[in-house]
Protein backbone atom coordinates (compact mmCIF):
# COMPACT_ATOMS: atom_id res chain seq x y z
CA UNK A 1 0.00 0.00 0.00
CA UNK A 2 1.40 3.76 -0.81
CA UNK A 3 1.90 5.65 1.85
CA UNK A 4 -0.62 8.55 1.43
CA UNK A 5 0.49 12.33 2.19
CA UNK A 6 -1.75 12.44 4.96
CA UNK A 7 -3.26 10.50 8.14
CA UNK A 8 -5.39 7.37 6.66
CA UNK A 9 -7.53 8.13 9.62
CA UNK A 10 -9.68 11.36 9.14
CA UNK A 11 -10.24 11.80 12.80
CA UNK A 12 -6.55 12.29 13.71
CA UNK A 13 -6.04 15.13 10.74
CA UNK A 14 -6.37 18.87 10.41
CA UNK A 15 -8.61 19.58 7.39
CA UNK A 16 -6.94 21.84 4.23
CA UNK A 17 -8.96 23.10 2.01
CA UNK A 18 -8.48 25.52 -1.32
CA UNK A 19 -10.11 28.71 -1.22
CA UNK A 20 -12.28 29.74 -4.14
CA UNK A 21 -15.84 29.06 -5.74
CA UNK A 22 -16.01 27.32 -8.79
CA UNK A 23 -12.20 27.00 -9.58
CA UNK A 24 -9.84 24.77 -11.51
CA UNK A 25 -8.59 23.10 -8.54
CA UNK A 26 -6.05 20.15 -8.38
CA UNK A 27 -5.02 18.51 -5.26
CA UNK A 28 -3.14 15.39 -4.75
CA UNK A 29 -2.88 13.36 -1.19
CA UNK A 30 -0.41 11.05 -2.84
CA UNK A 31 2.35 13.02 -3.93
CA UNK A 32 2.77 12.58 -8.43
CA UNK A 33 -0.71 10.60 -8.69
CA UNK A 34 -2.11 13.60 -10.89
CA UNK A 35 -1.49 12.78 -14.57
CA UNK A 36 0.54 15.51 -15.96
CA UNK A 37 -0.46 16.79 -19.42
CA UNK A 38 -3.06 14.95 -19.91
CA UNK A 39 -6.64 13.06 -18.19
CA UNK A 40 -6.35 9.55 -19.46
CA UNK A 41 -2.33 8.31 -19.61
CA UNK A 42 -2.29 4.37 -20.79
CA UNK A 43 -1.53 3.96 -17.10
CA UNK A 44 -2.07 6.33 -14.35
CA UNK A 45 0.38 6.96 -11.67
CA UNK A 46 0.43 4.32 -9.25
CA UNK A 47 -1.76 1.98 -10.98
CA UNK A 48 -4.91 4.41 -10.23
CA UNK A 49 -8.14 4.27 -11.91
CA UNK A 50 -8.87 7.82 -13.88
CA UNK A 51 -12.58 8.59 -13.43
CA UNK A 52 -14.31 11.52 -15.00
CA UNK A 53 -17.47 12.84 -12.77
CA UNK A 54 -19.56 15.48 -14.89
CA UNK A 55 -22.01 18.02 -13.79
CA UNK A 56 -23.31 19.30 -16.91
CA UNK A 57 -23.29 18.04 -20.55
CA UNK A 58 -20.42 18.30 -21.81
CA UNK A 59 -21.23 20.75 -24.37
CA UNK A 60 -21.90 23.65 -21.63
CA UNK A 61 -20.57 26.71 -22.31
CA UNK A 62 -16.88 26.66 -20.96
CA UNK A 63 -18.43 29.60 -18.30
CA UNK A 64 -20.89 27.06 -16.91
CA UNK A 65 -19.47 23.75 -17.68
CA UNK A 66 -18.28 21.53 -14.58
CA UNK A 67 -16.57 18.04 -14.74
CA UNK A 68 -13.75 16.68 -11.96
CA UNK A 69 -11.42 14.02 -13.08
CA UNK A 70 -10.78 11.64 -10.17
CA UNK A 71 -7.58 9.15 -9.72
CA UNK A 72 -8.61 6.37 -7.71
CA UNK A 73 -7.46 2.94 -6.38
CA UNK A 74 -10.76 1.19 -7.91
CA UNK A 75 -13.29 2.82 -10.09
CA UNK A 76 -16.78 3.11 -8.99
CA UNK A 77 -18.17 0.99 -11.11
CA UNK A 78 -17.15 -2.10 -9.09
CA UNK A 79 -20.13 -2.76 -6.94
CA UNK A 80 -23.03 -5.39 -6.72
CA UNK A 81 -26.48 -4.70 -8.45
CA UNK A 82 -28.22 -1.87 -6.52
CA UNK A 83 -31.34 -2.54 -4.97
CA UNK A 84 -34.27 -0.65 -3.16
CA UNK A 85 -33.12 0.29 0.38
CA UNK A 86 -34.76 -0.81 2.77
CA UNK A 87 -33.34 1.50 5.31
CA UNK A 88 -35.52 4.67 3.89
CA UNK A 89 -39.55 5.33 4.17
CA UNK A 90 -40.05 6.66 0.62
CA UNK A 91 -43.12 8.14 2.73
CA UNK A 92 -40.75 10.00 4.89
CA UNK A 93 -37.46 11.08 2.09
CA UNK A 94 -37.22 10.92 -1.20
CA UNK A 95 -39.19 13.83 -3.24
CA UNK A 96 -42.74 15.09 -3.19
CA UNK A 97 -45.36 12.93 -4.89
CA UNK A 98 -48.86 12.66 -5.88
CA UNK A 99 -50.59 11.89 -2.52
CA UNK A 100 -48.64 15.00 -1.47
CA UNK A 101 -50.99 17.94 -1.69
CA UNK A 102 -50.29 21.82 -1.97
CA UNK A 103 -51.62 23.84 0.89
CA UNK A 104 -52.29 27.76 0.80
CA UNK A 105 -51.82 27.82 4.85
CA UNK A 106 -49.19 29.67 6.34
CA UNK A 107 -46.85 26.54 8.11
CA UNK A 108 -45.23 26.65 10.68
CA UNK A 109 -43.02 23.74 12.40
CA UNK A 110 -41.51 23.47 15.66
CA UNK A 111 -38.29 22.41 16.21
CA UNK A 112 -37.82 18.24 15.09
CA UNK A 113 -37.31 16.37 17.81
CA UNK A 114 -33.77 14.76 18.15
CA UNK A 115 -34.39 11.18 17.78
CA UNK A 116 -34.80 8.54 20.11
CA UNK A 117 -33.28 5.56 18.29
CA UNK A 118 -29.90 5.03 16.98
CA UNK A 119 -30.24 7.31 13.74
CA UNK A 120 -27.70 8.62 11.06
CA UNK A 121 -28.07 11.31 8.88
CA UNK A 122 -29.91 9.22 5.57
CA UNK A 123 -32.31 7.88 7.95
CA UNK A 124 -32.78 10.80 10.11
CA UNK A 125 -34.04 12.73 6.95
CA UNK A 126 -37.69 13.82 6.42
CA UNK A 127 -38.69 15.65 3.35
CA UNK A 128 -40.74 18.86 4.26
CA UNK A 129 -42.09 19.62 0.65
CA UNK A 130 -41.30 19.99 -3.40
CA UNK A 131 -41.96 20.77 -6.44
CA UNK A 132 -40.86 19.74 -10.22
CA UNK A 133 -39.42 16.88 -11.10
CA UNK A 134 -35.99 15.10 -10.60
CA UNK A 135 -36.38 13.08 -14.02
CA UNK A 136 -37.00 16.50 -15.72
CA UNK A 137 -33.90 17.74 -13.84
CA UNK A 138 -35.96 20.71 -12.97
CA UNK A 139 -37.39 21.88 -9.29
CA UNK A 140 -36.14 21.19 -5.95
CA UNK A 141 -36.96 19.57 -2.84
CA UNK A 142 -36.63 20.73 0.65
CA UNK A 143 -35.71 18.42 3.48
CA UNK A 144 -34.70 18.47 7.15
CA UNK A 145 -32.67 15.75 9.07
CA UNK A 146 -32.35 15.00 12.77
CA UNK A 147 -29.63 12.26 14.26
CA UNK A 148 -27.57 11.07 16.99
CA UNK A 149 -25.38 8.38 14.99
CA UNK A 150 -22.36 8.70 12.22
CA UNK A 151 -22.71 6.67 9.09
CA UNK A 152 -20.80 3.87 9.65
CA UNK A 153 -19.20 1.88 6.77
CA UNK A 154 -21.65 3.59 4.20
CA UNK A 155 -21.95 6.55 1.92
CA UNK A 156 -25.25 8.25 0.00
CA UNK A 157 -25.40 10.23 -3.15
CA UNK A 158 -27.99 12.43 -4.56
CA UNK A 159 -27.80 11.64 -8.72
CA UNK A 160 -31.30 14.12 -8.84
CA UNK A 161 -29.23 17.17 -7.52
CA UNK A 162 -27.27 19.21 -5.63
CA UNK A 163 -27.84 19.44 -1.97
CA UNK A 164 -27.25 22.42 0.18
CA UNK A 165 -26.48 21.48 3.93
CA UNK A 166 -27.09 23.98 6.40
CA UNK A 167 -26.64 22.54 10.31
CA UNK A 168 -28.46 24.20 12.64
CA UNK A 169 -27.31 21.69 15.84
CA UNK A 170 -23.91 19.71 15.76
CA UNK A 171 -20.90 19.59 13.55
CA UNK A 172 -21.20 17.62 10.32
CA UNK A 173 -18.02 16.06 9.16
CA UNK A 174 -18.76 14.98 5.71
CA UNK A 175 -16.65 12.67 3.97
CA UNK A 176 -17.02 13.16 0.14
CA UNK A 177 -14.59 11.29 -2.44
CA UNK A 178 -12.93 14.78 -3.12
CA UNK A 179 -11.84 15.12 0.81
CA UNK A 180 -13.37 15.91 4.03
CA UNK A 181 -14.95 19.01 5.20
CA UNK A 182 -16.37 19.89 8.55
CA UNK A 183 -19.36 21.95 8.71
CA UNK A 184 -20.69 23.51 12.08
CA UNK A 185 -23.69 25.46 12.17
CA UNK A 186 -23.40 28.49 11.21
CA UNK A 187 -21.34 27.54 7.94
CA UNK A 188 -23.23 25.60 4.82
CA UNK A 189 -21.82 23.04 2.33
CA UNK A 190 -22.69 22.38 -1.11
CA UNK A 191 -22.60 18.37 -2.59
CA UNK A 192 -22.95 18.39 -5.90
CA UNK A 193 -24.95 15.49 -7.99
CA UNK A 194 -23.66 12.44 -7.73
CA UNK A 195 -20.79 12.67 -5.20
CA UNK A 196 -20.47 9.82 -2.94
CA UNK A 197 -20.16 11.22 0.61
CA UNK A 198 -20.68 9.79 4.18
CA UNK A 199 -21.38 11.85 7.73
CA UNK A 200 -19.71 11.90 11.08
CA UNK A 201 -21.14 13.28 13.76
CA UNK A 202 -18.14 14.57 16.74
CA UNK A 203 -21.05 16.36 18.57
CA UNK A 204 -23.28 13.20 18.87
CA UNK A 205 -26.41 14.84 17.36
CA UNK A 206 -27.32 16.83 14.55
CA UNK A 207 -29.83 18.45 13.06
CA UNK A 208 -30.45 20.93 10.10
CA UNK A 209 -31.84 21.84 6.76
CA UNK A 210 -31.21 20.63 3.19
CA UNK A 211 -32.02 22.32 -0.36
CA UNK A 212 -31.74 19.72 -3.46
CA UNK A 213 -31.78 21.85 -6.44
CA UNK A 214 -32.62 19.06 -9.69
CA UNK A 215 -30.92 19.57 -12.69
CA UNK A 216 -29.18 23.04 -11.82
CA UNK A 217 -25.96 24.04 -10.00
CA UNK A 218 -25.79 26.82 -7.09
CA UNK A 219 -23.22 29.87 -8.39
CA UNK A 220 -22.86 33.21 -6.55
CA UNK A 221 -25.68 35.75 -7.76
CA UNK A 222 -24.74 38.42 -9.74
CA UNK A 223 -23.97 41.89 -8.01
CA UNK A 224 -25.04 44.19 -10.69
CA UNK A 225 -25.24 47.70 -9.63
CA UNK A 226 -23.64 46.45 -5.93
CA UNK A 227 -20.73 46.33 -8.26
CA UNK A 228 -17.61 43.96 -7.71
CA UNK A 229 -17.36 43.17 -4.09
CA UNK A 230 -19.79 42.34 -1.37
CA UNK A 231 -22.11 39.44 0.04
CA UNK A 232 -20.74 36.16 -0.41
CA UNK A 233 -16.82 36.66 -1.78
CA UNK A 234 -15.48 33.81 -3.99
CA UNK A 235 -12.81 33.70 -2.19
CA UNK A 236 -14.57 32.86 0.99
CA UNK A 237 -15.88 29.15 -0.41
CA UNK A 238 -13.72 25.80 0.93
CA UNK A 239 -13.16 23.02 -1.18
CA UNK A 240 -11.50 20.28 0.12
CA UNK A 241 -8.11 18.79 0.01
CA UNK A 242 -7.69 15.21 -1.88
CA UNK A 243 -8.26 12.45 0.97
CA UNK A 244 -8.21 8.95 0.64
CA UNK A 245 -8.43 5.40 2.57
CA UNK A 246 -7.13 2.52 0.80
CA UNK A 247 -9.48 0.36 3.23
CA UNK A 248 -11.24 -3.31 2.35
CA UNK A 249 -14.96 -3.56 4.06
CA UNK A 250 -18.50 -4.58 3.02
CA UNK A 251 -19.17 -0.44 2.35
CA UNK A 252 -23.17 0.23 1.66
CA UNK A 253 -23.16 2.67 -1.20
CA UNK A 254 -27.23 4.35 -1.10
CA UNK A 255 -27.54 6.46 -4.20
CA UNK A 256 -31.35 8.48 -4.91
CA UNK A 257 -32.44 8.38 -8.31
CA UNK A 258 -35.76 10.10 -9.34
CA UNK A 259 -36.85 10.31 -5.48
CA UNK A 260 -36.07 6.65 -4.61
CA UNK A 261 -32.86 5.55 -2.65
CA UNK A 262 -30.99 2.38 -3.96
CA UNK A 263 -28.27 0.63 -2.50
CA UNK A 264 -25.47 -1.78 -3.12
CA UNK A 265 -22.55 -3.67 -1.23
CA UNK A 266 -19.10 -3.00 -2.50
CA UNK A 267 -15.93 -4.43 -1.13
CA UNK A 268 -13.81 -1.59 -0.74
CA UNK A 269 -14.59 2.32 0.95
CA UNK A 270 -15.46 4.82 -2.11
CA UNK A 271 -13.17 7.52 -0.39
CA UNK A 272 -10.45 6.42 -2.39
CA UNK A 273 -9.64 8.61 -4.33
CA UNK A 274 -5.75 10.11 -4.17
CA UNK A 275 -6.29 12.84 -6.55
CA UNK A 276 -8.22 14.89 -8.45
CA UNK A 277 -9.04 17.59 -10.87
CA UNK A 278 -11.42 20.17 -12.11
CA UNK A 279 -14.13 22.94 -11.15
CA UNK A 280 -17.22 20.24 -10.00
CA UNK A 281 -16.93 19.64 -6.18
CA UNK A 282 -17.97 20.24 -2.67
CA UNK A 283 -17.34 23.08 -0.75
CA UNK A 284 -18.33 24.80 2.67
CA UNK A 285 -18.94 28.52 3.60
CA UNK A 286 -18.84 30.34 6.78
CA UNK A 287 -22.16 32.33 6.80
CA UNK A 288 -20.01 34.88 9.30
CA UNK A 289 -18.22 36.00 6.12
CA UNK A 290 -21.30 37.35 4.42
CA UNK A 291 -20.95 41.38 3.93
CA UNK A 292 -24.49 42.62 3.84
CA UNK A 293 -25.13 45.63 1.76
CA UNK A 294 -28.77 47.18 2.98
CA UNK A 295 -30.51 50.65 2.93
CA UNK A 296 -28.77 53.48 4.51
CA UNK A 297 -31.81 55.85 4.59
CA UNK A 298 -35.02 54.82 4.32
CA UNK A 299 -37.46 51.87 3.58
CA UNK A 300 -36.82 48.21 3.75
CA UNK A 301 -35.24 46.33 1.21
CA UNK A 302 -36.31 43.09 -0.34
CA UNK A 303 -34.44 39.54 0.74
CA UNK A 304 -33.04 39.16 -2.20
CA UNK A 305 -30.21 41.56 -0.98
CA UNK A 306 -29.31 39.35 1.03
CA UNK A 307 -28.75 36.06 -1.63
CA UNK A 308 -25.76 34.08 -0.63
CA UNK A 309 -25.95 31.43 -3.48
CA UNK A 310 -28.71 31.13 -6.78
CA UNK A 311 -29.77 28.53 -9.08
CA UNK A 312 -30.54 30.04 -12.29
CA UNK A 313 -33.36 28.52 -13.89
CA UNK A 314 -33.51 28.50 -18.04
CA UNK A 315 -34.95 32.03 -18.51
CA UNK A 316 -33.22 34.91 -17.85
CA UNK A 317 -33.56 36.70 -15.10
CA UNK A 318 -35.10 33.67 -12.63
CA UNK A 319 -34.52 31.67 -10.17
CA UNK A 320 -35.35 28.25 -9.48
CA UNK A 321 -33.74 28.94 -6.08
CA UNK A 322 -32.02 31.22 -3.84
CA UNK A 323 -30.45 30.88 -0.51
CA UNK A 324 -30.85 33.93 0.97
CA UNK A 325 -29.17 34.54 4.56
CA UNK A 326 -30.90 37.29 7.59
CA UNK A 327 -27.53 38.24 9.04
CA UNK A 328 -26.27 40.23 12.52
CA UNK A 329 -26.19 44.03 10.96
CA UNK A 330 -27.49 47.21 11.67
CA UNK A 331 -31.02 48.52 10.91
CA UNK A 332 -31.02 52.44 10.26
CA UNK A 333 -33.65 53.04 8.22
CA UNK A 334 -35.27 56.43 9.00
CA UNK A 335 -39.58 57.03 9.18
CA UNK A 336 -39.33 53.26 8.16
CA UNK A 337 -40.78 50.60 9.25
CA UNK A 338 -38.01 48.35 9.88
CA UNK A 339 -38.71 44.89 10.30
CA UNK A 340 -39.82 42.79 6.95
CA UNK A 341 -42.93 43.97 5.51
CA UNK A 342 -46.25 42.16 5.35
CA UNK A 343 -46.50 41.18 1.49
CA UNK A 344 -47.66 37.90 -0.49
CA UNK A 345 -44.88 37.04 -2.90
CA UNK A 346 -45.07 35.00 -6.46
CA UNK A 347 -42.10 32.93 -5.19
CA UNK A 348 -42.28 30.45 -2.24
CA UNK A 349 -40.38 31.01 0.66
CA UNK A 350 -39.68 28.51 2.93
CA UNK A 351 -37.77 29.69 6.38
CA UNK A 352 -35.21 28.19 9.10
CA UNK A 353 -33.34 29.51 12.07
CA UNK A 354 -29.90 28.95 12.51
CA UNK A 355 -29.99 30.14 15.83
CA UNK A 356 -31.14 33.47 18.25
CA UNK A 357 -34.81 35.21 16.73
CA UNK A 358 -35.87 35.87 13.63
CA UNK A 359 -37.07 39.79 12.95
CA UNK A 360 -40.06 39.31 12.19
CA UNK A 361 -41.22 37.17 14.49
CA UNK A 362 -40.85 37.89 18.45
CA UNK A 363 -42.60 34.53 19.44
CA UNK A 364 -42.88 30.63 18.30
CA UNK A 365 -40.33 30.48 15.16
CA UNK A 366 -37.70 28.54 16.60
CA UNK A 367 -33.65 27.44 16.00
CA UNK A 368 -34.39 23.90 14.27
CA UNK A 369 -37.99 25.02 13.41
CA UNK A 370 -39.11 26.32 9.88
CA UNK A 371 -42.28 28.17 8.35
CA UNK A 372 -42.96 27.53 4.14
CA UNK A 373 -45.61 30.45 3.11
CA UNK A 374 -46.14 29.51 -0.61
CA UNK A 375 -46.70 31.35 -3.48
CA UNK A 376 -48.68 34.49 -3.02
CA UNK A 377 -49.81 33.36 0.64
CA UNK A 378 -49.47 36.28 2.56
CA UNK A 379 -47.41 36.73 5.97
CA UNK A 380 -45.40 39.30 7.43
CA UNK A 381 -44.54 40.13 11.24
CA UNK A 382 -46.20 39.12 13.97
CA UNK A 383 -48.36 41.51 15.84
CA UNK A 384 -45.95 42.23 18.35
CA UNK A 385 -43.38 42.90 15.85
CA UNK A 386 -45.59 45.22 13.97
CA UNK A 387 -46.81 46.83 17.10
CA UNK A 388 -42.93 47.19 18.20
CA UNK A 389 -42.09 48.28 14.71
CA UNK A 390 -44.70 51.44 14.71
CA UNK A 391 -43.74 52.82 18.06
CA UNK A 392 -40.13 52.25 18.58
CA UNK A 393 -37.40 55.64 17.55
CA UNK A 394 -36.82 54.64 13.69
CA UNK A 395 -33.81 57.32 14.23
CA UNK A 396 -31.91 55.10 16.87
CA UNK A 397 -29.97 52.92 14.68
CA UNK A 398 -30.11 49.54 16.15
CA UNK A 399 -27.70 46.18 16.10
CA UNK A 400 -29.93 42.95 15.24
CA UNK A 401 -28.18 40.97 17.81
CA UNK A 402 -25.66 39.41 16.99
CA UNK A 403 -26.48 35.85 17.76
CA UNK A 404 -29.38 35.58 15.23
CA UNK A 405 -29.27 33.53 12.06
CA UNK A 406 -32.25 33.08 9.95
CA UNK A 407 -32.32 31.92 6.26
CA UNK A 408 -34.28 31.43 3.27
CA UNK A 409 -35.21 29.25 0.57
CA UNK A 410 -36.92 31.19 -1.76
CA UNK A 411 -38.04 29.31 -4.82
CA UNK A 412 -39.78 29.25 -7.95
CA UNK A 413 -42.03 26.32 -8.60
CA UNK A 414 -45.27 25.83 -5.72
CA UNK A 415 -44.53 23.17 -3.19
CA UNK A 416 -46.57 20.21 -2.47
CA UNK A 417 -45.72 19.41 0.96
CA UNK A 418 -45.35 16.10 1.91
CA UNK A 419 -47.94 14.18 4.13
CA UNK A 420 -46.02 12.55 6.68
CA UNK A 421 -44.67 16.73 7.45
CA UNK A 422 -48.41 17.62 7.53
CA UNK A 423 -48.89 14.98 9.64
CA UNK A 424 -46.25 15.21 12.07
CA UNK A 425 -46.73 16.71 15.66
CA UNK A 426 -44.25 19.44 15.33
CA UNK A 427 -46.28 20.76 13.10
CA UNK A 428 -47.53 24.51 14.54
CA UNK A 429 -50.94 24.81 14.60
CA UNK A 430 -51.47 27.36 16.11
CA UNK A 431 -49.42 29.54 13.85
CA UNK A 432 -51.96 31.84 12.42
CA UNK A 433 -52.66 32.86 15.95
CA UNK A 434 -49.78 34.77 15.94
CA UNK A 435 -51.66 37.63 13.46
CA UNK A 436 -54.84 37.74 15.55
CA UNK A 437 -54.30 40.72 17.15
CA UNK A 438 -53.70 42.80 14.32
CA UNK A 439 -56.94 45.05 14.65
CA UNK A 440 -57.61 48.08 12.51
CA UNK A 441 -55.91 51.27 13.00
CA UNK A 442 -57.63 53.02 10.72
CA UNK A 443 -58.57 56.42 11.47
CA UNK A 444 -60.32 58.52 8.78
CA UNK A 445 -60.89 62.39 10.34
CA UNK A 446 -59.43 62.81 14.05
CA UNK A 447 -56.61 60.94 16.05
CA UNK A 448 -54.38 58.71 15.42
CA UNK A 449 -52.91 58.31 12.04
CA UNK A 450 -52.94 61.75 10.56
CA UNK A 451 -50.22 62.40 12.82
CA UNK A 452 -48.28 59.23 12.50
CA UNK A 453 -48.86 57.45 15.11
CA UNK A 454 -50.58 54.11 16.26
CA UNK A 455 -52.84 54.07 19.01
CA UNK A 456 -52.26 50.18 20.12
O1 LIG B 1 -39.91 36.90 6.65
C1 LIG B 1 -40.07 36.67 5.45
O2 LIG B 1 -41.15 36.41 4.96
C2 LIG B 1 -38.87 36.84 4.54
C3 LIG B 1 -38.79 38.23 4.09
C4 LIG B 1 -37.94 39.10 4.74
C5 LIG B 1 -37.88 40.41 4.38
O3 LIG B 1 -37.06 41.22 5.03
C6 LIG B 1 -38.70 40.89 3.36
C7 LIG B 1 -39.52 40.02 2.68
C8 LIG B 1 -39.57 38.68 3.03
O4 LIG B 1 -40.31 37.80 2.36
FE1 LIG C 1 -41.76 36.48 3.08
Amino acid sequence: MAIAKNEQKSGERELNYMAGFGNEFQSEALVGALPVGQNNPQVCPYNLYAEQLSGTSFTMPRRQNMRSWLYRIRPSVTSARFVPSARINPERFGTHSEQDEVECNQLRWRPMPLPEHTTDFVSGLQTICGAGSPERKEGYAIHMYSANTSMQDSSFSDADGDMLIVPEQGVLRITTEFGILEVPPGEVCVVQCGIRFSVALPDGVARGYILEVFGSHFTLPDLGPVGANGLAAARDFQTPEAWYEDREVDFVVMHKLGGRVFESVQPFSPFNVAAWHGNYAPCKYDLAKFCPVNTVSFDHADPSIFTVLTCPSPWPGGVTADFVVFPPRWTVAEHSFRPPYFHRNVMSEFMGLIRGTYEAKQDGFLPGGASLHVCMTPHGPDTATFESGTTKDSHKPERLPADTLAFMFEVNYIPRVKKSALESNYLDKSYQECWAGLKSHFANSEGAGSNGKLTH
